[in-house]
């Protein structure tokens, strides 16, 4: 097809998603052309510092002017690649004013915001694409809102960062403590100067609320994801969950409820069984379980960041998005009309493994027993080991609600004959 007409293209952002989408939309030109029917044409890049090498981008492209470069009114297509929630949001939203689609891979602002950005595309007729937001270059956003579209998700469940997945990972291989395992992370350029994003949850959580607003049809916002980090995970927690034939993970899970009135978004660290496929999840990789009424349980896997890989996300979606310009037709919009109920974490029913120092005394283990009983949790094993008086005594449970085990541990800080209750941890992939 030889339309005669030009895409033209902003992009915003030149760091390392960027960068790679400028240097593959100059070495795939023709690819990319013979796609979309048309040439995609980058016409300029917001950086915020100029007089940069920018190798593949002819400086008269560059500008620190996003705004104006939005302003434009000729785009078709605007590329988001600042990140954060300012100018982020101003720059996406003036950019459907004036006409644009919008390809972007921010995950915290879709989190933030998703519906704000999806009624500016709807009211411009506009795209709204966001592969790259969430895991990278795994194909998942789309497998939800369009492959999965005419079945029931009933779970999504996964690892969706990777610079946590490298810490866990590091720690479970070599023994080494939390620290120990961030300082190498830093140093190999995994984890950012301020971790912060990543180690206490919040990345992994503002996919989770992506992931479960796409598969449940539902608004999910980052405040309706339960959020728990690793800093607080040791090289203790590790130990026992190899002795339990188990590893730990850090993961998200969006789960509909048994009477399929309710959704849950959490994500926190979890013991997982050596035998369930996550647990082989190595480095910095992502994996995503979809289980889905009809389709059953599928698989996703692969690099969920990195400049190249997720440039490759974003490409896709410029073909797509760059498709319907040309055929004067829109992508999916916002799809929230199931409006189930977001329950709380108390709601949520899973396993647990809880670490007590306790008395190695007679009746300490039935008084222990008793307040599991007490709540109605139900124990599945448990394992004591004996140290000069003191014993270390691990509980692990059958299934319970969260309310019901958060109930347990407060009874258990009370007693007199438990000096502490060391840690505790889901399990979860069973
Ligand atoms: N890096 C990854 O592996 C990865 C993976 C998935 C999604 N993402 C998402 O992609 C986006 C970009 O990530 P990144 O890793 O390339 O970040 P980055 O920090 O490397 O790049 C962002 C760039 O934006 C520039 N910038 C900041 N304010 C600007 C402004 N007002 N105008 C123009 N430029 C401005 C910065 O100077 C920087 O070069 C983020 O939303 C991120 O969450 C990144
Ligand atoms: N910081 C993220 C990048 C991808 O969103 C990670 O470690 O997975
Ligand atoms: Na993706």
């Amino acid at each position: 097809m030889d339309t005669g007409r030009k895409l033209k293209v902003a992009l915003l952002g030149c760091g390392s998603v960027g960068s790679e989408v400028a240097r593959m939309m100059t070495t795939h030109a023709e690819d990319l052309a013979a796609r979309i029917g048309a040439p995609v044409e980058l016409v300029g890049v917001a950086v915020r510092r100029a007089g940069r090498p920018r190798p593949g981008i002819p400086e008269e492209l560059l500008t620190t002017d996003a705004t104006a470069l939005v302003k434009r009114g000729d785009l078709d297509i605007v590329i988001e690649l600042i990140g954060g929630i300012e100018p982020a949001r101003t720059l996406i939203t003036t950019a459907f004013e004036h006409g644009a689609s919008v390809v972007t891979g921010n995950k915290a602002l879709l989190a933030e915001d998703g519906p704000g950005l999806y009624a500016a595309a709807a009211q411009h007729g506009a795209d709204l694409y966001y592969e790259a937001a969430v895991a990278g270059a795994i194909p998942l956003v789309r497998p939800l809102r369009e492959s999965l579209a005419g079945d029931r998700v009933e779970r999504v469940l996964g690892i969706v960062n990777g610079t946590t997945n490298f810490i866990l990972d590091k720690m479970d291989t070599s023994g080494a403590g939390y620290a120990d395992a961030l300082d190498e992370a830093t140093a190999l350029g995994y984890a950012e100067a301020d971790p912060t994003a990543d180690v206490e949850g919040f990345d992994a959580a503002a996919k989770a609320a992506i992931l479960a607003g796409l598969a449940f049809h539902t608004r999910v916002g980052l405040d309706d994801v339960h959020r728990e980090g690793i800093t607080e995970v040791t090289a203790a927690d590790l130990a026992s969950a190899q002795r339990m034939g188990c590893t730990v993970k850090l993961l998200a899970i969006c789960e509909r409820s048994a009477d399929g009135a309710s959704v849950t978004a959490r994500v926190h660290p979890a013991m997982i069984p050596l035998s369930h496929p996550l647990a082989s999840v190595r480095g910095a990789y992502n994996a995503v379980f979809v289980k889905a009424a009809a389709a059953g349980q599928l698989m996703f896997y692969g690099a969920g960041a990195g400049g190249a890989p997720t440039a490759s996300a974003v490409l896709g979606d410029l073909v797509a998005v760059a498709r319907h310009r040309l055929g004067e037709s829109n992508g999916p919009g916002e799809s929230a009309y199931a409006r189930l109920r977001v329950a709380p974490m108390g709601d949520v029913v899973t396993r647990y493994h809880i670490s007590l120092d306790v008395a190695d005394k007679p009746g300490v283990l039935a008084h222990v027993a008793t307040v599991f009983a007490r709540h109605d949790v139900s124990i599945d094993t448990v394992r004591q080991q004996g140290k000069d008086g003191e014993a270390s005594l691990v509980v692990v449970t059958h299934r319970a609600p969260d309310s019901a085990l958060q109930a347990v541990v407060a009874e258990l800080r009370e007693l007199d004959t438990v000096r502490d209750v060391a840690s505790i941890m889901r399990v979860e992939g069973e």
